[in-house]
């Protein structure tokens, strides 16, 4: 093989080709970055005790998440502004994920607009759909907000990812050094263009809440996911409300910082939901071990952020095949280490809290 060997040399690589603004942009995180630090360490903190001489034969890393069967329990985190990474932006990560049949999850920033990043995961396979969920900042002006779920739906979008760990920007430090703030002339969100052509910005208000999930929830039949959840009684408030889905995620740690590694609060979110509804995770994975551990402390599914963009920085499209790639490999091959065959039989002994490093 050559070229990167796993996903910490791809961002490696990718870094070393981005200018320093935007390198900041993708890398960084909420203020002293402690979050973002804590997301990969937390996951060397757990111990694997693998199972010996279970016979379980070789591992498929297929899962199902609502519904939806995929190749590997990684799907692609929404990250906003693709083109800042590659000129090709969002299509050349569409065709990726859709090539490595998982779920990309289209976020709302993205700046290609939905409608074209569903035609371009098409072209890969004429025989199925590829799955594409879209993320949603929920807007004050509920009227905007339906038209992009809309817009959405009619671009096939298969499930809605309510962002709810936003009710304000995080204080991003890096940028603020950069005076970085707008977009490059030529790149903007056509997924906020009105139609009298306007593009509008982004509204993140701490005035959302509960009742516009219930009012998401009546204005569309699409499964909805609630993307930020930390806290293990909004687990149950989100399944309460009709939620499809709960992520535990704080953001890549690019919102609120100091809020713990995400890894860490998911045994007691899995808990708290008590298989109500699927638990997904992201924030720091980055190895096929972090995707087992996540497994088996009750998630069906992770997803990535950061690799994605890093990738795309690095390659194109070639590039986050790459890092899906790599991940799949990995994966297989620590569930075989693990003594497993499937990662929905992952139980949770697989993983021990120790104090070795
Ligand atoms: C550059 C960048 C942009 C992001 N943009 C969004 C976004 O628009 N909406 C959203 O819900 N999350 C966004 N996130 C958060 C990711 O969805 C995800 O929670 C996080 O990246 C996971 O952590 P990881 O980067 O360590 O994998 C962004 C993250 C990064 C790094
Ligand atoms: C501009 C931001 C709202 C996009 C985002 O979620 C992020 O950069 O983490």
């Amino acid at each position: 093989m050559t070229g990167p060997v796993n996903l910490r040399e791809v961002e490696q690589a990718a870094r070393a080709l981005l200018d320093r603004v935007r390198d900041d942009y993708f890398a960084g995180g909420a203020q002293d970055e402690v979050t973002v630090r804590g997301n990969e360490s937390a996951f060397a903190r757990l111990a694997l005790l693998p199972r010996v001489l279970t016979g379980a034969g070789d591992p498929s890393p297929e899962v199902t998440v609502l519904g939806e069967r995929v190749s590997m329990p990684v799907l692609l985190a929404p990250t906003a502004f693709h083109e800042l990474a590659h000129p090709e932006g969002e299509r050349a990560t569409a065709r990726a994920a859709a090539a490595a049949g998982t779920i990309l999850i289209s976020a709302m920033l993205s700046t290609v607009a939905i409608e074209d990043i569903a035609a371009e995961a098409r072209k890969v396979s004429s025989e199925h759909e590829p799955p594409i969920w879209f993320q949603l900042y929920l807007q004050p002006d509920l009227g905007f907000t339906e038209a992009i779920v809309r817009r959405a739906e009619a671009a096939g979008c298969r499930a809605l990812v309510v962002t709810a760990d936003s009710p304000a920007l995080g204080r991003h430090e890096r940028n603020d050094r950069n005076d970085f703030h707008d977009l490059p002339p030529g790149m903007n969100c056509p997924n906020l263009r009105e139609q009298a052509g306007e593009v509008r910005n982004v509204v993140l208000s701490p005035e959302i809440s509960w009742r516009h999930l219930e009012w998401l929830r009546e204005t569309t039949s699409l499964p909805i996911l609630v993307k930020g959840v930390l806290h293990p009684d909004d687990a149950r408030l989100a399944a309460d409300h009709g939620a499809d889905g709960v992520i535990v995620s704080n953001h890549g740690g690019r919102q609120l910082d100091t809020t713990p590694p995400s890894i860490r609060l998911l045994p007691r979110i899995a808990d708290a939901v008590e298989g109500r509804v699927p638990v997904l995770l992201d924030g720091g994975v980055r190895r096929g071990t972090d995707v087992v551990k996540a497994l088996a402390l009750g998630a069906r599914a992770v997803a990535i952020g950061r690799p994605v963009v890093w990738g795309l920085a690095y390659d194109g499209e070639a590039g986050v095949t790459k890092v899906l790639d790599l991940l799949r490999r990995e994966i297989v091959n620590a569930l075989a280490l693990c003594g497993y065959a499937d990662p929905a039989a992952v139980r949770r002994d697989l993983v021990e809290e120790v104090s070795w490093r």
